[in-house]
């Protein structure tokens, strides 16, 4: 049996001005953590939320808040999120080159877990000191869209990435997000990814609940034939 499956909605395409309802819609049709994508509108072009609505949610409900920060000072969000109630503080390698070790223990005595993500055309060596430092973050996002926006295509040829390090880490936490659905979680979960992260798939969706469990029907059974 392989790491156990997560799936994520992505609330960045829930209807924000209903966060919590829709939380807990996902929650009820099975979701085992809410993806929370925090944006500051220079690290990528797109500015969404941050700590004050993480600690808003925070007061609706005790799920697994996983945070990707797509900002470029992680370090200059790890108190407030800790006190916002986060549950995962997944940062990106490409702003973090010369404070990781730093920023992962300060994730860690706020309480939060850490994870590094990268951007499509980062390459995978860069992420092995995070995970085999005396300090080792505890997943790694490999991103298969730019990051920035929901609704984009696949990006296929990042899950060299994902076969890799799982090739390398049996039992690390390996999370995939952007374009993730029924057409495209197998090739995915296939690569090795546990942690499916999924906006536009779920929530447009007539049946919600019907995509969640197909996409950890595909991780397991991925897992099953490995
Ligand atoms: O981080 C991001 C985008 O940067 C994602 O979490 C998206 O929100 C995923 O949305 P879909 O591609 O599944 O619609």
């Amino acid at each position: 049996m392989g790491v156990a499956a997560k799936i994520a909605p992505s609330m960045l395409s829930s209807d924000f001005a209903n966060l919590a309802s829709e939380a807990k819609r996902m929650l009820s049709l099975g979701a085992d953590w809410l993806h929370m994508d925090i944006m500051d509108g220079h690290f990528v072009p797109n500015l969404t939320i941050g700590a004050p609505v993480i600690e808003s949610l925070r007061k609706h409900t005790t799920a697994y808040l996983d945070c990707h920060l797509m900002v470029t000072n992680p370090l200059d969000y790890v108190d407030p999120m800790g006190k916002a109630g986060a549950s995962g503080f997944t940062f990106h390698v490409e702003v973090s080159k010369e404070n990781w070790q730093e920023l992962v223990q300060k994730i860690k005595a706020k309480g939060m877990r850490p994870g590094v993500a990268l951007k499509p055309g980062t390459p995978i060596e860069e992420v092995y000191p995070l995970v085999e430092g005396e300090h080792p973050v505890e997943m790694v996002l490999v991103m298969t869209v730019e990051p920035g926006f929901g609704g984009q295509k696949f990006m296929p040829e990042t899950m060299e990435k994902v076969r890799v390090l799982r090739k390398k880490y049996p039992s690390l936490d390996i999370e995939v997000d952007g374009g993730l659905g029924p057409s495209t979680v197998d090739v995915a979960a296939s690569a090795g990814a546990n942690c499916i992260v999924a906006g536009s798939s779920v929530f447009g969706a007539s049946e919600p609940g019907q995509v969640i469990s197909l996409l950890r029907k595909s991780v397991q059974g991925a897992q099953q034939n490995n």
